[in-house]
């Protein structure tokens, strides 16, 4: 469903990715873990058709992501793809469920219908009864549990989270990834999260490793 195919990128003179090749089959659940610095973001990224990288090609369901426009990127990542950061990055100015209702919106939904299935999301997270409060005014792990809804309420084929739970304690970060693994399962989404974290790492299937910019194979046999 999502392939890189020998993508390399670089800032300036610094190497992030070197020559990475990675298959993620639908509905899989794949932890990216590796040093920091080893290039996990910007794999992330890359996959999300965010960044776009120097050399080789991203996959997604047979087209080429590196062929597309910014626009045409954008449209693909809004219809198909969900994507979850460490701060959430909700818009400030609107409540929870004003932003989990954007993606559905942005994708021609009318408000009624869309405000129906945030909220429904946002119930099965937990959060409903927050629903119309804006993101500075609940906490970060309510916010962040807004931010596992609207990644997940148009139904994308794959959620792309990086560190989701890296700003939380320990109980909601075990709260909001059980949460964001039962719902992609139950919807048969992909998830691929970025983490430093062992315990978030075992609630995925699939691990990857990345060190100096490269997959670390020993890595993932060792745990395969
Ligand atoms: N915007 C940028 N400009 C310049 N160099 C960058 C930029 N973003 C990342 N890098 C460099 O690219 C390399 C890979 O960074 P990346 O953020 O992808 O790694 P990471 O594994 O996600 O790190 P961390 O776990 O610390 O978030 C590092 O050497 C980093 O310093």
């Amino acid at each position: 469903m999502l392939e890189a195919l020998g993508i390399g990128l670089s800032y300036g003179a610094t190497p992030a990715l070197r020559r990475i090749d990675l298959t993620l089959a639908a509905g899989s659940r794949t932890a990216l873990m590796g040093p920091s610095g080893s290039g996990k973001s910007s794999l992330l990224h890359c996959l999300a058709g965010i960044l776009v990288p120097d050399r080789g090609r991203v996959m997604f369901d047979g087209q080429d992501l590196t062929g597309l426009s910014d626009r045409e990127r954008s449209a693909l990542r809004l219809r198909h793809m969900g994507v979850v950061f460490q701060f959430g990055d909700l818009v400030p100015e609107l409540t929870l469920i004003e932003n989990v209702m954007l993606p559905l919106q942005l994708l021609g939904v009318k408000r009624a219908a869309a405000r129906a299935s945030a909220r429904d999301l946002l119930g099965e997270l937990g959060v409903a009864d927050v629903a119309d409060s804006r993101t500075g005014a609940v906490s970060g792990g309510q916010a962040q549990r807004a931010a596992v809804a609207r990644a997940l309420v148009h139904e994308p084929r794959v959620v792309l989270a990086d560190e989701p739970t890296g700003s939380l304690d320990t109980v909601n970060a075990e709260a909001v990834l059980d949460a964001m693994v039962a719902l992609s399962t139950r919807m048969g989404v992909a998830l691929v999260v970025v983490t430093h974290d062992n315990l978030v790492a075992s609630h995925l299937d699939d691990l990857v490793v990345l060190r100096d910019g490269m997959l670390d194979l020993s890595a993932r046999e060792a745990v395969g």
